[in-house]
């Protein structure tokens, strides 16, 4: 198995100039391999999505390094990393974060067409494995909160990224519907075999993981597998 992430000394601090700096990671080092689903754990205000969000380039760290594969992560311009974001990675976000305006159908083709493929036939048999087949033509008002992350799955997964990225993706969801979309995740994982960095405050929901990382003080205080 290769290395899809590796991290070594990452370091965020916040803080404006005047106010005391706040440390939210702190020299993080990792590895994580290709095809692996790992679980960050930790209390609310513990960095979870702050690293996320630093893994998908779309918050700078201030220290250390971290690589995609074998590339360097960080010393892009934000129009690159929009192109490697939008080609490498999916995202599936608490609340759902679909386009209001856009059709279920509409929601999972974007990825696809932003990165110039028209393929009718991969979204609808993606929207089929979703259970959704039959309301592709719903808009997100219209649908359920579990819908509403099933089609934001399949939104995350249709341009194949290697790595998906989910952000408390069951928090929203009452205990059964969430682990209906942790079982569909599953799944897609076993099918797809993209990497996950999932975040969550749920031990139950972190057991769909093959490792949990826990985040204490800006730092992995210990892992279980
Ligand atoms: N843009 C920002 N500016 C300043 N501080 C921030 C910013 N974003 C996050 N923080 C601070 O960083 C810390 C970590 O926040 P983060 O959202 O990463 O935590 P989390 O573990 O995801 O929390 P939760 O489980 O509640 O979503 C918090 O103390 C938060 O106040």
């Amino acid at each position: 198995m290769g290395i899809a992430l590796r991290a070594r000394g990452l370091g965020k601090s916040y803080g404006r100039p005047g106010a005391p700096v706040q440390k939210v990671l702190s020299e993080l080092s990792f590895e994580i391999g290709e095809g692996e689903w790992v679980v960050i754990m930790g209390d609310s205000g513990s960095g979870k999505s702050t690293l996320l969000n630093v893994l998908a380039g779309i918050d700078p760290f201030d220290s250390g390094e971290l690589f995609l594969d074998d590339l360097s992560w960080g010393p892009q311009n934000d129009e690159a990393k929009t192109l490697i974001r939008r080609r490498e990675m999916g995202f599936v976000f608490q609340n759902y974060n679909l386009f209001p305006f856009l059709s279920a159908f509409d929601n999972v083709a974007l990825p696809a067409r932003l990165n110039g493929k028209n393929d009718r036939e991969s979204v609808l048999s993606l929207l089929r494995e979703v259970g959704l087949e039959g309301k592709a033509h719903k808009f997100p008002s219209e649908l359920s909160g579990g819908e509403q992350q099933r089609v934001a799955i399949a939104r995350a997964l249709v341009h194949r990224p290697r790595l998906l990225l989910a952000d408390e993706p069951t928090g929203a969801l009452d205990h059964l519907t969430g682990e209906r979309v942790l079982d569909l995740m599953k799944l897609l994982h076993k099918e797809f075999r993209p990497t996950i960095v999932m975040s969550t405050h749920s031990i139950e929901a972190a057991r769909w993981g093959d490792r949990i990382l826990h985040l204490r003080d800006g730092r992995f205080v210990s892992s279980a597998s």
